[in-house]
């Protein structure tokens, strides 16, 4: 069997075939229109907690690189924002283009960023392992950071730096103590709204929190996560991990709410 990926006869044009829920009524991404979504002034700031947060490796899982987090207590969490409870983090990931082009999942305004970063949390309180609440309608909440390009990112490299050890699918290295908050933008305004996974199971499962806010990080540095392999070492047909975004789905009966 072909699992799904996002190349020609695996991408998300064809995930509804295994994964029905793709042709749901809160799948993600979704464009935004800052014009159109409702201020609601009732929406708290969003509270980070990760400075006792433990990294534990960097991996290649053939969709993406992925930086795994011990989950086992309530070390590093997010709250606040729409959020009704801490939710702790799990992992998070990145999603980016082809040389130069777009490779933002969300767009805004019809716009599209060269990457986006996904810090994957979940409800740790109301559920008692990641993948019940990875199922449940307020199981997940993703922090989305969209990256532009332009200088480079003054601690990107820390990660960038690492690439080369996990070129092939299914290869993964020790990284600890990376606090991912060096990776955030200097204001954490931003849109909410009730979406999904945005990759297969695609569970209707997250609470979306988008930054206003985009980091910059260099072409250069981008450009090492196009280094990168879908294919595994043992495979003779190499193909670089690019282009790993889905594009924005039907917003149906959701809106989105602004924090400011
Ligand atoms: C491959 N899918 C990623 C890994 N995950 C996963 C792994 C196993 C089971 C499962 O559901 C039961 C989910 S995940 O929940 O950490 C997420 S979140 C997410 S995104 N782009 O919407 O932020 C992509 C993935
Ligand atoms: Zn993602």
């Amino acid at each position: 069997i072909n699992s799904w990926g996002y190349g020609k006869e695996n991408g998300p044009s064809v995930w509804h075939k295994d994964f029905p829920v793709a042709q749901g009524n809160r799948q993600s991404p979704i464009e935004i229109i800052p014009k159109q979504a409702s201020y609601d002034p009732s929406l708290q700031a969003i509270l980070l907690n990760y400075d006792h947060c433990s990294s534990i490796n960097i991996s290649n899982n053939g969709h993406s690189v992925v930086v795994d987090f011990d989950d086992s207590d309530d070390r590093s969490v997010i709250q606040g924002g729409p959020l009704d409870n801490p939710y702790r983090l799990k992992q998070f990931h990145f999603h980016w283009g082809g040389k130069g082009c777009h490779g933002s999942e969300h767009t805004v305004a019809g716009r599209s960023y060269a990457s986006e970063l996904h810090l994957v949390h979940w409800n740790a309180v109301k559920y008692q392992t990641f993948g019940e609440a990875a199922a449940a309608p307020d199981g997940l909440t993703v922090l989305a950071i969209f990256l532009e390009t332009g200088d480079e990112h003054r601690w990107l490299h820390r990660i960038t730096d690492t690439l080369y050890m996990v070129k092939f699918k299914g290869s993964a290295t020790d990284f600890k103590s990376f606090n991912p908050k060096c990776l955030l933008p200097s204001t954490l305004q931003y849109w909410t709204y009730l979406g999904s996974l945005t990759t297969p199971p695609l569970h209707e499962s997250v609470i979306w929190i988008v930054l206003k806010e985009p980091i910059t990080v260099s072409e250069r540095q981008l450009g090492k996560f196009r280094m990168l392999l879908a294919t595994g070492e043992e495979e003779d047909q190499r193909m670089h991990m690019e282009n790993n975004y889905r594009t924005p789905q039907p917003l149906k009966d959701r809106e989105v709410r602004s924090s400011n």
